[in-house]
């Protein structure tokens, strides 16, 4: 496996893979790897000939008061844990490297963005989608891997492919867990050892409220009983629990096929984000 720092070097090795006809999987992540990044680039390993992973802690996509500065980064262990699962390139830049240059273009987010994550994190989605932008420019992939842990990214992600002819195949891979059903994410290493017993409930939660909604159709009532066992539980404060469609991020009404219980909640000051997807084609919703 090769660590490359320079856009130079990648786009070396790129070329290099397209003119001997190799397809490219890319997998973006924030470095910090577990279980959950390393299923990305199984998967990419088994859909492509060359893979290459960035770690990239993306400066743009954190607000002014969040965890940019103390967010997790082990670049030696990740080299490791990469090259076991056979990733062909780490791309781990600088942030001078990525940007260069102030006051250029930039790309908003659209409608997808003003909620869930989006209405507490603004200009969030904005800066994912201008270092994925970058990445998909720089990488040119056939296919990039992201997880559906975060699903309003997913979705927003589709959105500007769609929307700015991106010729790239957009692979999502489900949530993965700890044995607990907690979803693995860097984040959890901020968790004390009691907030790592309670961290389970927000999952636990929102399988309530999927059974609540199969149940009776009502949203309202899977919220409420979503939010009291949050509450109940853990000392954690809820900043979302929304039940909205997927992947347009509207409000559910009786037509509704794909459905997204998604919730962030802080257990203790660490933010974590988790969710399900529902297909309910012929149910009964009101809101
Ligand atoms: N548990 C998981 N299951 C599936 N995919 C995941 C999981 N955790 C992260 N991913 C995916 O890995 C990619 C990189 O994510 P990122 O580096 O932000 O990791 P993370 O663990 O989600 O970190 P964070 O602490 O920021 O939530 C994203 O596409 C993300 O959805
Ligand atoms: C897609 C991503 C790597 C962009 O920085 C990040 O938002 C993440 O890790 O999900
Ligand atoms: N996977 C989400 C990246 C972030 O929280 O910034």
């Amino acid at each position: 496996m090769i660590i490359l720092s320079t856009i130079a070097e990648l786009r070396k090795a790129v070329v290099n893979a397209k003119s001997s006809k190799q397809s490219i999987g890319l997998v973006p992540t924030m470095g910090y790897l577990h279980e959950g990044h390393l299923t990305l680039a199984k998967n990419a390993r088994e859909e492509n000939d060359v893979v290459v992973m960035s770690i990239f802690v993306n400066p743009t996509q954190f607000g002014p008061n969040e965890d940019f500065e103390s967010y997790p980064r082990d670049l030696e262990r990740d080299t490791k844990l990469a090259a076991s699962v056979g990733v062909d390139y780490i791309f781990a830049p600088s942030v001078e490297e990525m940007y260069p240059h102030d006051g250029g273009i930039y790309i908003r987010a659209g409608r997808q963005a003003q909620t869930l994550c989006g209405a507490s994190r603004p200009s969030h989605f904005d800066g994912v989608l201008q270092v994925v932008a970058k990445l998909f420019n720089l990488v040119q992939p056939d296919r990039a891997y992201f997880g559906q842990k975060d699903a309003q990214q997913v979705a927003i992600i589709q959105t500007m492919v769609r929307d700015y002819n991106f010729p790239v195949e957009l692979r999502v891979v489900p949530v993965v867990r700890e044995g607990d059903g907690l979803a693995k994410s860097s984040r959890n290493v901020y968790l004390s050892s009691i907030e790592r017993m309670q961290a389970p409930v927000i999952q636990q939660a929102l399988q309530i409220a999927k059974l609540e909604l199969m149940d009776s159709g009502d949203v309202d009532q899977a919220l409420a009983q979503a939010t009291k066992i949050i509450e109940d539980n853990t000392a954690g404060k809820i900043d979302y629990l929304s039940i909205l469609t997927y992947p347009d991020l509207k409000e559910v009404d009786e037509n509704s096929d794909q459905i997204l219980l998604a919730a962030a909640v802080y257990i203790g000051k660490t933010r974590l984000i988790d969710n399900l997807i529902l297909s309910l084609k012929g149910e009964r919703i009101h809101a």
